[in-house]
């Protein structure tokens, strides 16, 4: 039987991140990779210079056209650009009764553009977050989502935890790789019921373009195989540790992650905790 995942994310031309680093993800997991293109950004290592919508009625014509003849077993999104084209993913994967749907709540690069409208989070928290089984905010985007800082929790997991409210009581995934001057990189999983931490050593880079992508695909592809979704966050973030560790050099400025690094390397530097 063949796996197969579904990408909803903007192109980005550099092929570091969206749809680019999702099916190279899907591919280098053994999943079958389709792809529903929202916008496609004009874009390198060092920035992206242009933004090109997708009608609507396009983006849906992609997602039908796949649903209704290949299927998928997992669904992703990332760059879903405003409301409006938000509404009719909502809409769409409702109709469809897509189960495994994770969201990477995209808002801006890590070179600082903005890839999600402002007047938009608002629809992505009501109307998509409430059907996916993780959302998975950096944390700039947790700070918007909650309207508060990181310095106003004491720990990472406190943040979690209340983001997992403000998220409509969906799994949240706290990913913590913009924590200042930590040695280690710990992100945080809140259930509802667990706290899971993610910890790995700090890997000294700027190679750091698509990350955010590469791991939110990879746990799309581990949950399409029927992976539980603490072992699928680990095993993502195993195969995310590995391809920070060995990219190389593309570009002038942030450079992508090297997908197919999990090839040679097996070394698993990932710890997980369970917390109750
Ligand atoms: N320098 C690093 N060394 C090791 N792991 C890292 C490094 N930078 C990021 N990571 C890991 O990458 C994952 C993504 O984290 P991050 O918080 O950077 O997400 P993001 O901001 O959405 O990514 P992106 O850079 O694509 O926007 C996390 O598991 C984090 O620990
Ligand atoms: C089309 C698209 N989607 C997502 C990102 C986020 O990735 P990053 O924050 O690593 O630049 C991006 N740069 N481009």
């Amino acid at each position: 039987m063949t796996i197969k995942a579904m990408t909803i994310a903007g192109s980005d031309s550099g092929g570091g991140a969206g749809i680019q680093a999702d099916l190279k993800t899907f591919q280098e997991l053994g999943v079958f990779g389709t792809s529903v293109i929202t916008a496609i950004t004009a874009q390198n290592t060092l920035g992206v210079t242009d933004v090109h919508p997708i009608p609507v009625l396009t983006i849906e014509e992609q997602f039908k056209a796949v649903i209704t003849d290949i299927g998928a077993d997992a669904v992703k999104t990332g760059m879903l650009y405003d409301k409006e084209r938000i509404e009719a993913i909502a809409d769409l994967v409702s109709r469809h009764q897509v189960t495994n749907l994770i969201v990477d709540p995209v808002m801006v690069t890590t070179t600082g553009s903005p890839l999600l409208k402002e007047d938009a989070q608002d629809t992505l928290i009501k109307k998509l977050f409430p059907l996916a089984i993780l959302v998975t905010p950096n944390i700039p985007e947790a700070e918007a989502i909650l309207s508060k800082k990181r310095e106003d929790f004491d720990k990472l997991e406190d943040m979690a935890k209340a983001l997992y409210h403000a998220c409509g009581g969906v799994p949240v995934l706290l990913k913590g790789g913009h924590e200042a001057r930590a040695e280690f990189m710990t992100d945080v999983l809140f259930t509802g019921q667990t706290s899971v931490l993610y910890t790995s050593p700090r890997i000294d880079t700027t190679h750091t373009h698509g990350t955010g992508c590469t791991y939110a695909a990879a746990i799309t592809a581990f949950i399409a195989q029927g992976v539980k979704l603490e072992s699928a966050i680990f095993k993502a973030k195993e195969f995310l540790h590995v391809a920070i560790e060995q990219a190389k050099p593309v570009g002038e400025g942030a450079g992508p992650v090297h997908h197919s690094a999990h090839r040679e390397s097996s070394i698993s530097d990932v710890n997980m905790e369970v917390l109750t």
